[in-house]
């Protein structure tokens, strides 16, 4: 029995080793775990020392407040003795791992930690609409980014905004910006202008029939800019004038819809000033508005992105980074860091907290396949036939207003 049950593991791609420990504490009684993790204190020497009566010295280790048994994962909180470094706690996370298995992490900062072991880690995928259409169903503007330990890792864009994705060349940035456009594409029509910036040429020409317009060069970005902010000021005023605080609270058949300025390798941008100041302009008013950024970069280092506009972009991606001090430009620890070259796809997703998610792989056919009943009818701009009288954001820059001036100065 045991020999098929190592056999099944194998053939699911679970480590045999890491099957192994995680079915032994699977059926060990808490008070069992309790002993376990108290001796790994003792063995790892994770204790305060204190004087006691006559000199005696006195070991004080970490109390254990809770252990929880579910079905794929252990949990242990436990709590530091004042005067024990946080940071010695963390340097032992080797010892969890080889009792429990390499699936542990250790989250905690300065007094409560909780040790979460689980049974497996997360696969490579492909992306499965009929899968994450129905978990994001009622959001928004779902954004999708993967599986984690805890399940399918979704969020609704109008809530959190503004998300930025960084990583070394190759880690999977261009998939995780495929199938999240895909995704919204596919769950907003008639609700979303989708406005792709791709200065490399190498990826949004996917979108070409389904985005509002897919750019590739910096003047055309900046004109698009100037229109959203435009647009922005408009909205302001129609809130104003409704006494309302966000489009979400207009009537449905007002609302305007949301728009996204996707763009792929900022770093490109780094010298055209006025456009990232748009671009911050956007990430500072845009939430309200129904305005909302995600932008692409290996490093956004402050060459790049200035701190103002990166503070804006609360949802962080981050792929594969090459060292601890990149990882903490992006994400503010070293966890991106620890990603392998040959995890493609895996990032940390930070939003409340980080956890590791592996994002779904969509390749270009079947992105284009999955697109292809969401064509644009119409040529750019010219609305859609969802009976919403607000009018598209290329129609109303259309209508004259005094950034005309700042349009005629552009270098086209
Ligand atoms: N989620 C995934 N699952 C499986 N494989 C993936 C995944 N994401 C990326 N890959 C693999 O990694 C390769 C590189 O991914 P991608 O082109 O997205 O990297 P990138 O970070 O955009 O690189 P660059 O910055 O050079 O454009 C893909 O061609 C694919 O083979």
């Amino acid at each position: 029995m045991a020999i098929s049950i190592l056999a099944a593991a194998k053939l699911a791609g679970i480590a045999a080793s890491s099957y192994v420990v995680w079915t032994t504490w699977r059926t060990m009684p808490e008070p069992a775990i309790r002993r376990k993790v108290r001796k790994l204190f003792q063995d790892g020497e994770l204790c305060k020392k204190l004087k006691g009566r006559k000199g005696k010295e006195i070991l004080k280790f970490p109390l254990i407040n809770r252990v929880s048994i579910y079905q794929d994962c252990l949990q242990v909180v436990f709590t530091l003795p004042d005067g024990l470094d946080p940071a010695a706690v963390r340097k032992k996370e080797w010892l969890f791992q080889q009792a429990f298995g390499e699936h542990v992490d250790l989250a905690g900062t300065a007094k409560t930690f909780t040790l979460t072991a689980y049974n497996l880690d997360v696969v490579q995928y492909d992306y499965d609409f009929e899968t994450i259409g129905a978990r994001v169903e009622g959001l928004r503007l779902p954004i999708y980014v993967g599986r984690s330990r805890h399940g399918d890792e979704f969020y609704d864009m109008t809530e959190h905004p503004h998300l930025l994705i960084a990583g070394e060349t190759g880690s999977g940035k261009s998939v995780a910006l495929r199938s999240i456009l895909t995704t919204m594409l596919k769950t907003c029509a008639g609700r979303l202008q989708l406005f792709c910036a791709d200065l490399k040429r190498s990826e949004f020409h996917l979108f070409r029939d389904n985005a509002d317009q897919v750019m590739i060069e910096a003047h055309e970005l900046h004109k698009t800019t100037l229109r959203i902010r435009k647009e922005m000021r408009r909205r302001g005023d129609l809130l104003d004038k409704e006494g309302l605080a966000n489009i979400n609270d207009l009537p449905e058949l007002q609302r305007p819809p949301y728009i996204v300025l996707a763009i792929d390798e900022v770093a490109l941008l780094k010298k055209e000033k006025d456009l990232m100041d748009s671009i911050e302009e956007i990430s500072a008013i845009g939430r309200a508005l129904g305005v909302f950024l995600i932008l692409s970069m290996q490093r956004p280092d402050a060459d790049v992105l200035d701190g103002k506009l990166k503070n804006n972009l609360t949802v962080r991606l981050a792929f594969r980074h090459s060292d601890e001090i990149n990882s903490r430009i992006t994400i503010g620890s070293g966890e991106a860091a620890d990603i392998k070259q040959s995890q493609k796809g895996r990032a940390v997703f930070k939003l409340d907290g980080w956890r590791y998610v592996q994002g779904p792989y969509l390749d270009i056919p079947r992105a284009k396949a999955l697109l292809e009943p969401h064509k644009r009818p119409q040529a750019v701009g010219e609305g859609d036939n969802s009976g919403n009288s607000y009018p598209t954001l290329l129609e109303a820059a259309e209508e004259p207003g005094d950034d005309d001036i700042e349009f005629g100065v552009l270098p086209f």
